[in-house]
């Protein structure tokens, strides 16, 4: 499906990429992960045809850069950085429908599910949406058009978890019919998305492993937590989480997603030290 050889990038006299060698097969789900700098945008880049470089990058057979167009149409990418574009959000949606022939309809109604109020902000120029704005109408873009490769670029940086949680089911959706690569720094934001982890460091490939396919893209985890004292910045951290208080900010109960059961673990062990209990239960998916 998707072919990196031998593939190495220089810019000025910095080897940015050096010799990957990558088969990514259809259905697969992988994590590029690795520290700032380590490539992955580059090698990102050079998926999408947008550098030169030396080796060889195909999809299905085709070069991304001798065939550009052939291999854009199969790809849906939703960049790290938006494009500062002053196109009205509106005419955006129209312009990349007809880019790809698919239903503007479609774009709306993903950008709806990801709780982005489209009607009220069809006027106005994409560059001023808010970052959580942008990903989720570049979210909605990318994966509303019948892509057999879904690029993600640190796609859910600026998602709130209620978003965070609907990418996820539109992302399960996709899981069948679709291969995907999603960037990360880390590999927690991401893990239980895929089904191989491919590491960068400094250009090269230094880890390459299948992991277990086991967490369900849809399930959902039904989770108490209760503290020891009413703490004004755990509530916060709870309500960011849709939670509710179920008395006095001392008891708490919410859904998590499956896959952000990570980051959820993550962000509560801010608060070990006033945590006195916490359960997650897996109630559907
Ligand atoms: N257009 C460019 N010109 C010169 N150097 C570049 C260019 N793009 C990237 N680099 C350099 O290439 C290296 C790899 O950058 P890249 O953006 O691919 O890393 P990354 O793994 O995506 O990092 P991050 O996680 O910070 O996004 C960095 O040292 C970066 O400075």
């Amino acid at each position: 499906m998707i072919r990196f050889h031998n593939v190495a990038k220089t810019f000025r006299r910095a080897r940015v990429l050096d010799g990957i060698d990558l088969e990514i097969g259809l259905g697969e789900r992988v994590a590029l992960i690795g520290s700032n700098g380590a490539g992955k945008t580059t090698l990102i880049r050079c998926l999408l045809g947008e550098y030169t470089h030396d080796g060889s990058v195909t999809i299905e057979g085709q070069s991304p850069r001798s065939e550009r167009t052939t291999v854009l149409g199969k790809i849906g990418f939703v960049p790290q950085l938006p494009p500062p574009l002053r196109m009205p959000v509106g005419q955006l949606i129209h312009f990349s429908a007809s880019l790809c022939r698919s239903d503007p309809q479609r774009i709306l109604d993903l950008a709806k599910r990801l709780g982005l109020d489209v009607d009220s902000v069809m006027s106005r120029q994409f560059v001023r949406l808010s970052g959580g704005m942008k990903q989720k109408l570049l979210i909605a873009i990318a994966l509303g058009r019948s892509a057999r490769v879904l690029v993600l670029d640190e796609p859910a940086a600026n998602l709130d978890p209620e978003a965070r949680k609907i990418f996820f089911e539109l992302l399960a959706e996709r899981a069948e019919s679709a291969t995907m690569l999603i960037s990360s720094h880390r590999l927690n934001e991401v893990s239980t998305l895929v089904n191989r982890v491919v590491e960068l460091d400094m250009g090269k490939v230094v880890l390459d492993d299948r992991v277990a396919d086991d967490v369900s893209l849809t399930g959902k985890l039904d989770c108490r937590i209760s503290v020891k004292r009413p703490e004004p910045a755990f509530a916060k951290a709870m309500a960011s989480w849709n939670f509710t208080d179920l008395g006095d900010g001392l008891d708490w109960t919410g859904k998590v997603a499956g896959p952000d059961r990570l980051r959820f673990m993550g962000m509560a062990s801010r608060y070990v030290a006033v945590i006195d209990h916490i359960s997650l239960t897996e109630v559907e998916g």
